[in-house]
């Protein structure tokens, strides 16, 4: 049996720290080969980004593998923040060398990499919790007090319109993956039992409609929020992926967001985190 396939039938709490390292590298690759998502890059185009395509967000995720394993091995030893931030930090020189300095992940190393501590932090005591609980609960505090680089997209976006990013949303252990990303994705599965890319699609469609995402507020601002909330909502108020010619209105939703320069990277980066969540915790 292929090696790949043979880690991929385990269940989740089985799985050592290579093993999480490469499951949340694989959430990302799904992340991108996930065609129509409004503004973002996929292997059909590039959205809303000049300076990024599917095979270096590809290259990104393989180069980001090793440190998400070593997140997972820290977490099992019961390392603190600062040893976390410590290695968040290495993974993100990494990812811009790889990518000849373009921020193909940033928020994806800080939410998927928590949630590879928490899982290997979870494995280790063998305890049942959820691992956005354990994220909450262990390094709520010291999330929210670490530094802040003071002209980061994010740092801006917070000051002027009170949002509080992919930090709030680690701090207060992950709501939009477990009340928004994956109650929609366990309804959409039920709908499209054999279409996991239209799946994908649908639960990527639901956390534009809830979400505060900071990469909106930084490219459109309050109105450039307000405009791809809607839009997704109508999408999901017209019947999602369940309706007929569902794919075209994708379509032109993604179009219109490439028109305005609108890319939602926080809502693609909480759907990767909600396919590593549900293959952990199914
Ligand atoms: C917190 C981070 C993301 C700082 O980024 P920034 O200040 O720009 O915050 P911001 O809130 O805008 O998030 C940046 C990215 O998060 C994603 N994002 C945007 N909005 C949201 C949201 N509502 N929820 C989740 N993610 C979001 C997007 O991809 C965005 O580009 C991070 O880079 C950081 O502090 N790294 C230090 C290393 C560390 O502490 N690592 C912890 C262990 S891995
Ligand atoms: N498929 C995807 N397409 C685009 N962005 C994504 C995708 N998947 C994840 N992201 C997230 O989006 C973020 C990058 O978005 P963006 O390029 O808008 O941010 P920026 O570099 O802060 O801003 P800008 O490019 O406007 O200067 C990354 O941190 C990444 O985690």
């Amino acid at each position: 049996m292929n090696v790949a396939l043979k880690w991929q039938s385990l269940p989740g709490s089985a799985l050592d720290a290579e093993q999480l390292g490469h499951l949340a590298s694989s959430c990302l690759k799904l992340e991108v080969e996930t065609y129509p998502k409004p503004g973002l890059v996929s292997h059909v185009d590039n959205g809303a980004h000049g300076d990024m395509d599917a095979e270096l967000l590809c290259r990104s995720a393989e180069t980001l593998k090793p440190f998400f394993s070593d997140l997972a091995a820290a977490g099992a030893e019961g390392a603190g923040m600062n040893r976390l931030r410590a290695i968040g930090v290495a993974a993100e020189r990494a990812m811009l060398a790889a990518t000849c300095g373009v921020n193909t992940h940033r928020g994806a190393i800080f939410g998927l990499g928590l949630l590879c501590a928490a899982a290997g932090y979870r494995g280790a005591l063998g305890i049942r919790k959820s691992l956005g609980d354990l994220v909450s609960r262990r390094w709520d505090k010291d999330i929210l007090s670490g530094p802040i680089s003071l002209r980061s997209h994010g740092a801006v976006a917070s000051r002027r319109y009170g949002a509080g990013g992919a930090r709030a949303e680690a701090a207060d252990g992950f709501p939009s993956v477990y009340d928004i990303a994956l109650p929609a994705l366990h309804a959409a599965r039920k709908l499209v039992p054999h279409d996991e890319e239209a799946v994908r699609i649908q639960t990527c469609m639901t956390l534009i409609a809830d979400v505060t995402d900071t990469n909106l507020l930084h490219r459109g601002g309050p109105e450039g929020l307000r405009f791809a909330q809607a839009s997704a909502s109508a999408f999901l108020a017209a019947g999602g992926i369940g309706s007929a010619g569902w794919r075209g209105r994708a379509i032109d939703i993604h179009r219109a967001f490439v028109a305005r320069n609108l890319s939602p990277g926080g809502s693609a980066d909480l759907l990767a985190m909600a396919l590593f969540v549900d293959r952990l915790e199914r």
